[in-house]
Order: structure tokens, then sequence, then C-alpha cells
């Protein structure tokens, strides 16, 4: 890949489970700066990838390279400590939390002290907006829309280069994917991020990102801006279940 520096690069990685090939020799690049969609079917391989990256999973075969340096097999409390922050498909609950004391444990990846960890996680629900009342509230009293607001926040308090977003905009209305995709936006060109998204609503992917990457049954089969590849006829075929744009 020309252009940008590569940050992520995943070459010729496998993930089986039993006899189920969930990743088939999968190989792609990420550019640094780049927001990048990864779609698929369900059951394609897209958070078996995320895992296999954040070291969830160890592949089969391949290797995953973050910056240059190879990553493949590291623990995810290494792999978030070089900077690839997720967030996860389903919302985690942290009940017995508020808001700000769950984003705080973030940033406690980077240091002990329990005072510089809250005013970075401070910091980064300002930049994502969410209000400072909330900020008190307990898991258990928050909407799914500011569950996902406090999961993003969360990941980004641990001071992530690269950011993994795991169909984050699942279960929202239309409006509220819609602002979603604005802090995203924010926080992408505030901290000069890098960010995969997995996404089933099409529209969300094609508002943030200029690349797309299609998965099927394990392999990348289409690649390129959203709308080109929303036309392919592999990608129609293999993706009947895809939301209409
Ligand atoms: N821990 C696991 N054990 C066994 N099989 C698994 C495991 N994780 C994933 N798989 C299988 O691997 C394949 C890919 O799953 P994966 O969750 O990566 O797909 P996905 O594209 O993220 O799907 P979705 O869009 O439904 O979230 C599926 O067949 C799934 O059943």
């Amino acid at each position: 890949m020309s252009g940008p520096e590569v940050i992520l690069r995943v070459e010729n990685v496998t993930k089986r489970f039993g006899g189920v090939v969930a990743l088939n020799d999968v190989t792609l690049s990420v550019g640094r700066g780049e927001i990048v969609g990864l779609i698929g079917p369900n059951g394609s391989g897209k958070t078996t990838l995320f895992n296999c990256i954040t070291g969830v999973y160890k592949p089969d075969r391949g290797r995953v390279f973050f910056m240059g340096r190879d990553i493949t097999g590291l623990q995810p409390h290494e792999v978030a400590k070089l900077g690839i922050a997720r967030t996860w498909q389903k919302v985690r609950p942290f009940r017995n939390l508020t808001v700000l004391e769950a984003v705080t444990t973030g940033a406690l990846l980077r240091t002990d002290s329990v005072e510089e960890a809250r005013k970075t996680a401070v910091e980064v629900l300002e930049l994502i907006g969410l209000p400072r009342e909330e900020w008190g509230r307990l898991g258990s009293e928050i909407t799914l829309m500011e569950h996902k607001l406090v999961d993003l926040a969360r990941a980004l308090a641990t001071g992530p280069q690269l950011l993994l977003l795991d169909e984050i905009a699942a279960g929202l209305r239309p409006h509220e994917q819609e602002r979603l995709a604005e802090v995203i936006k924010k926080v992408w060109s505030d901290r000069g991020l890098t960010i995969v998204v997995v996404e089933h609503v099409m529209r969300f992917v094609m508002s943030l990102s200029k690349r797309v990457v299609v998965l099927h049954e394990g392999r990348v089969i289409a690649e390129g801006p959203p709308e080109e590849v929303a036309s392919n006829p592999r990608v129609i075929e293999a993706y009947l279940g895809i939301k209409p744009v």
C-alpha cells in the first residue's frame, strides 16, 4: 500500500475453531490516520479478526504488525499498552461504577495515579461531549447511547493510536447513530487517530470511511471506496443481508 505509513498490517492470518475456519488467509493494511470500514455478513470473521489483532486469540497462521512491530501472540494488556484500544460488540455493563469511574479505569492503563487517571477521564468525557451531570450516574442508570459513548471514552482513555470499534452503532436509533458518527469524527480529528469500524449499518460506515474491506466466510472478497464496494456483484451476492444505504 502506498501513501500514509502503514500502522496496522495483518498478514495471511488464519484462525480456526474446530472445523470452522473463521479467518482464512486474511491480509490487509491500514494507513495511519485512516478510518477503514470492515464489513461482512454475520459470521464472516470480523470480530475474530479484532480478537486476533488485540491478543484475545492467537492466529493459527500469519502475523499481525503494529507500527512495524510483530505483535502476534502478545497478551491483550500488552497490545493495549502498545496503543491499540477497542470497544466490544456487546455493551459491557459497569453497574456499580459511575460513568467517570468507568472511564477512569481505562486511563489506569497508563498511570498508577488515580488522580491523574481521573484527569484523563475528564478530558476524554469533555471531548466526546457527555454532559457533566451524567458523569456521576451508575452504569445501571444510563441509556444504551450513553453506554456506547462511555465505551468509546473508556477506550480513548487508554491513550490509543489505533481504535477498533466493534458494531458500536448496533441497537441505536438513526439519529443516535448520526450523533455517534459525529463524535467519532471529532475524536478522530482531535486525537489524530486511526480507526477500524466493524459495522452492519452501511450508512454509518459510509459516513465515516473512505475505504471499506469486505469479509465473507473468513476471506477478504473486496476492498475500496464504499460506493464501489456496495455495487460490487460479489459483495451483493455475499451480502444479501446488508441494510440498504
Ligand atoms: N470462540 C469461538 N468458538 C467457536 N467458534 C467461534 C468462536 N468465535 C467465533 N467463532 C465462529 O467463527 C466464525 C466467525 O465469527 P465472528 O464472530 O468473527 O464473525 P462476525 O463477522 O464478527 O459476525 P457478526 O457480524 O455476527 O458479529 C463464525 O462461524 C463463528 O461461529
